[in-house]
């Protein structure tokens, strides 16, 4: 097993209702071999996505005071321009070699859940950059619909209501991010790496990356393979929620990025996530007397957050005042 299934999608985003199923098949195959898929057939133009990673390098280009005055690290709502080596997403591993800029839903000041200081809740900080907020924002949520539709579609195969994600994905907690990987400039891939190996947290990730190329994938007989660029897709993967929605019955698979030889490169990951609220247990469907729940239930929030603290030592400082 080295090659990544690619599934077109476009069928659900036609009249036909009969197709669904056939997606919703291939998905699901996908979802217990690999837990990583690509696709192609969706909706976000090429056009859009040329113009979001523009603005991208762009912002990665200012000077590193421009970059700092959204400095993630300064929030309790975790948004905003993470410096090179603020992730470690391998405790084995130096952190990170990259930067990132993370937004979420965007709460005012007045909404209840920011008068009530809940976690991860708050207002997005833009750069001051013409044109970046609207595009960012409406990015945002062309990506939430994008990925709702996937989720849609694994309800047939989890045997779970067809609303049953977007009940849940009410004022979500979805991050959209934007990466730059610097080059590395010694041939050995063992020591500080662009992203060092991990699962993702979330339901789905939709990740968009430039040619550069970089991004591996661990098959389930634990060898690292490559998960090329390929035009007009979005590389597909779950996180550890949809695991434990499913009791393993999808993947979480632990994936890296090896940073590239004398290029720089540019990523751009969609994690959808549901309502900070959202209870996450094994669902009716995949649990029975041989294959009882594995996981113990918690809530997105606390899962996240959880997950923040091993990975961020900017959390575990703020959790320890
Ligand atoms: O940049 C990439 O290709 C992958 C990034 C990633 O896995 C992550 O941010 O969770
Ligand atoms: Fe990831």
């Amino acid at each position: 097993m080295n090659q990544l299934p690619i599934i077109d999608i476009s069928p659900l985003y036609s009249a036909d209702q009969n197709a669904w199923q056939s997606i919703a098949t291939q998905i699901d195959h996908a979802c217990r071999e690999w837990g990583f898929f690509y696709i192609k057939g969706h909706p976000i133009a090429p056009s859009r996505i040329d113009a979001v990673l523009d603005h991208a390098q762009r912002f990665f280009a200012l000077p590193a005071a421009e970059k700092l005055k959204i400095d993630i690290t300064q929030t309790r709502h975790h948004r905003g321009y993470g410096a090179i080596a603020t992730e470690q997403l391998d405790p084995s591993k130096p952190s990170d070699l990259k930067e990132t800029f993370d937004m979420g839903l965007h709460l005012p000041a007045d909404h209840p859940e920011v008068i009530a200081e809940k976690p991860l809740r708050g207002p997005n900080r833009h750069p001051s950059m013409p044109g970046w907020e609207s595009l960012m924002e409406q990015h945002y949520v062309d990506m939430q619909a994008l990925a709702q539709t996937l989720l849609r579609a694994m309800t047939l195969a989890l045997g779970i209501e067809r609303d049953f994600f977007d009940t849940r994905f009410n004022e979500p907690v979805s991050v959209l991010r934007m990466i730059h990987y610097p080059p590395r400039h010694t041939a050995s891939t063992e020591d500080q790496q662009g992203a060092g190996a991990h699962t993702d947290y979330g339901c789905i990730t939709l990740l968009y990356q430039d040619a550069a190329g970089g991004l591996q994938v661990r098959n389930v007989q634990g060898e690292w393979i490559d998960a090329p660029p390929i035009e007009g897709t979005f590389v597909v993967n779950l996180g550890d929620m949809m695991a434990r929605w499913s009791n393993d019955r999808y993947l979480s698979t632990p994936h890296r990025v090896i940073s590239p030889l004398g290029v720089d490169r540019y990523s751009m990951p969609f994690f959808a996530e549901p309502h900070p609220d959202t209870p996450i247990e094994c669902l009716p469907g995949c649990q029975d007397e041989r294959h009882p729940a594995k996981y113990p239930a918690t809530t997105c929030a606390e899962f996240l957050l959880s997950r923040f603290a091993d990975t961020y030592a900017y959390r575990r400082e703020q959790e320890a005042v």
